[in-house]
């Protein structure tokens, strides 16, 4: 199912929760919401989802326009961070009960709703688990079982809110791959919320990092990754070099640095740089001679500090081996890729 979210407007009592948020999330993909707490991201969900509605905006399910919709009219997945199974109800009462408590008319029979539980115990790998507690299950479990629960009733959208948040590292981890591999199993269009970039890269088709209720960027992970629209992009996702100056007769200058500063007009600017853009190179036009203040190696990875006047700039590179790199030693380095942006 295809969501357009148009103008949605959102405040609470000094605070606007969404300012303004448009997006097209086409069927079948998987989209990340990232950005840090507070940015809106659930309460962006929640307005999908029919549990909170906007001040203004519309959200449409395919061409259907669902502003006015309940939860229940919309049949939407939800998932929560917090494991919202019933305690009191066995795994496969809880993934049951969506399609129990439909009325009478869309209730399917009990045999189909024996099979439906028991084929979504297998997509969710926990075949032999449909008549324990949640009690009984670990936290990663729970979740399957969510999810499980979630997709019982073939919703229009999934919608999962910091899904693996509660769960320690290495399972959320392990649950990430495998939400993948489902994905690409069931095709169910998808939106989830994290604030963890790690997560949103390795796991989306596409991210939409937010930022004070706003879409700050949308793209695939490696766009926003290679190419960050805004400093703020830059600094939240993945390690950046910053160096402040200026641009002068459009070249970006600071601290013996001239760099040409991409269209950027004249006045004070920041330049972006990912540290393994920063690379050992021969001299030439555009090449910096810097001299080294330190050399980390640490996991097959091997980051250099350079000193530029007062600011720094770091060089991180896998080839640990080839990089005969000493402090105080001068070497010449090219910032192969960078962005200016006006301060
Ligand atoms: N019920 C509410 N009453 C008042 N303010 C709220 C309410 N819910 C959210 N807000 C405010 O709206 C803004 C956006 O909140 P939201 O929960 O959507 O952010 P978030 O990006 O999901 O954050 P987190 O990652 O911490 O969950 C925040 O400033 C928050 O304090």
């Amino acid at each position: 199912m295809q969501l357009t979210i148009s103008s949605l407007h959102k405040r609470y009592p000094g605070v606007a929760a969404l300012d303004g948020v448009d997006l097209d999330i086409r069927s079948g993909e998987l989209v990340a919401l990232l950005g840090p707490s507070g940015s809106g991201k659930t309460t962006l969900l929640r307005v999908i989802a029919g549990l909170l509605h906007a001040d203004a905006g519309r959200v449409l399910f395919g061409e259907n326009d669902a502003t006015g919709l309940s939860l229940r009219e919309r049949n939407v997945g939800f998932v929560f961070q917090h494991y919202a199974l019933f305690r009191h109800m066995t795994v496969a009462e809880n993934i049951a009960f969506g399609l129990r408590s439909r009325p009478r008319a869309k209730r399917p029979d009990k045999a189909s709703i024996a099979r439906r539980v028991q084929e979504l115990l297998q997509l969710v790998q926990l075949p032999e688990h449909g008549g324990r507690y949640p009690d009984q299950l670990s936290g990663g479990q729970k979740q399957r079982i969510a999810l499980a629960r979630a997709l019982a009733i073939d919703p229009a959208v999934l919608l999962l809110d910091e899904p693996f948040g509660a769960l320690d590292a290495k399972v959320r981890i392990e649950l990430r791959r495998w939400l993948r591999k489902l994905h690409e199993q069931t095709g169910q269009t998808t939106l989830f919320v994290t604030h963890d970039q790690e997560e949103a890269l390795e796991l989306a088709d596409r991210v939409v990092v937010m930022r004070a209720g706003k879409v700050e960027q949308v793209g695939t992970p490696d766009a926003i990754y290679r190419s960050p629209a805004s400093p703020y992009v830059f600094e939240f996702i993945g390690r950046a070099n910053v160096l402040h100056g200026q641009v002068i007769n459009g070249r970006f200058c600071a601290a013996g640095v001239t760099l040409d500063a991409g269209g950027v007009v004249d006045g004070p600017a920041r330049l972006y740089a990912r540290p393994h853009d920063v690379q050992l190179a021969a001299p030439g036009a555009d090449t910096l001679s810097l001299q080294v203040r330190g050399v980390q190696r640490l996991g097959g990875r091997l980051t250099a500090e350079f000193a530029l006047g007062g600011q720094a700039l770091e060089l991180e590179t896998l080839n640990t081996a080839a990089v005969p790199l000493l402090p105080g030693e001068h070497v010449t380095v090219r910032v192969a890729r960078y962005r200016v942006f006006p301060t």
